[in-house]
């Protein structure tokens, strides 16, 4: 049995408690959510998982879970995750985004040595990151990422200010540029980018494209890398989210996997 407490109980914290809410191997024994999310996120997990525990942090004394998984935005991993490396818990982070951050990447490594653990950064809404990572290791010559989203996707981002989203007629190029800036600008949806780079050419050398456009209802990423091994290109149709469109629902999907993977007898 594997005893885990997750941090975030949004979109894709509710769709993976769904999920492995019947696995007899996965226990969720923790909920972290901040202060003010308190109230209303206890109904929502003891329908989900009646024996964890809703808390605004990690207890520092008390019993220690084999896994703490962040599904909750960047600021969570400074504020969680980073201790809990330090303290040898072992770590799963799906806001990768937030390594775009200068410095955030090493200290992570540097806490999980501290702990004698690991902290795993998960694929989320894209695929092929085996295949990217592995092909790293022969020399990459270039990965560029288009991420095309309907226009609300963009909503409460920069793209906000700079188009008006509800009357576009045709695809619109919202962002070019390095990875790292749009990491920096669209965090909550740049995580594919960063991830992209982490796997590949790094986020000063990963070239990549986001567009708003009214033409697409999923959120549809665009993979293209080159180097000694050949080449490949990927196309994702990501079905958002419900719960929270700039998210896709195979990023709950993703979740789910790492957990089993970590808690049955056979991965894949
Ligand atoms: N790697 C990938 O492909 C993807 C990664 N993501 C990341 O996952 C994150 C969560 O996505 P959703 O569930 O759709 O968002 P959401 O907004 O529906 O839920 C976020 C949850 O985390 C909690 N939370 C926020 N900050 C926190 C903190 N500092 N400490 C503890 N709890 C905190 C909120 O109260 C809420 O319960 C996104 O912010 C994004 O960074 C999202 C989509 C794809
Ligand atoms: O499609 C998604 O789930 C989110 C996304 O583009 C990102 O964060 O890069």
């Amino acid at each position: 049995m594997l005893h885990v407490s997750m941090i975030g109980c949004g979109a894709i914290g509710v769709g993976v408690m769904e999920l492995l809410k019947s696995d007899p191997e996965v226990s969720f024994d923790l909920v972290i959510v901040p202060e003010a999310g308190l109230d209303a996120a206890r109904p929502v997990v003891s329908s989900l998982a009646p024996q964890a525990r809703v808390a605004a942090r990690l207890d520092d004394d008390g019993v220690r879970p084999d896994l703490l998984i962040e599904c909750a935005g960047h600021r969570a991993i400074e504020e969680h995750i980073l201790p809990a490396l330090a303290r040898g818990i072992p770590c799963m982070v799906v806001s990768v985004g937030a390594l775009s951050e200068p410095g955030l990447a090493e200290r992570l490594e540097a806490a999980a040595r501290q702990g004698k653990t690991q902290v795993q950064l998960l694929s989320g809404a894209i695929g092929a990151i085996d295949a990217l990572s592995a092909a790293k290791i022969g020399g990459l010559d270039s990965v560029i990422y288009t991420g095309r989203k309907p226009p609300q996707a963009w909503k409460d981002t920069p793209a906000e200010a700079l188009f008006a989203l509800d009357s576009l007629e045709t695809a619109t190029v919202i962002f070019e540029g390095t990875a790292r800036q749009a990491a920096r600008l669209y965090p909550k949806n740049a995580n594919v980018a960063a991830t992209l780079s982490l796997a590949g050419l790094g986020m000063d050398h990963t070239q990549v494209r986001l567009l708003a456009d009214p033409g697409v209802t999923e959120n549809v990423h665009h993979v293209e890398a080159k180097g000694a091994f050949g080449g490949f290109e990927l196309t994702m149709r990501g079905k958002p989210l419900a719960a929270n469109p700039k998210t896709s629902a195979l990023t709950v999907f993703s979740v789910v996997r790492a957990l089993g993977n970590r808690a049955h007898a056979l991965a894949i």
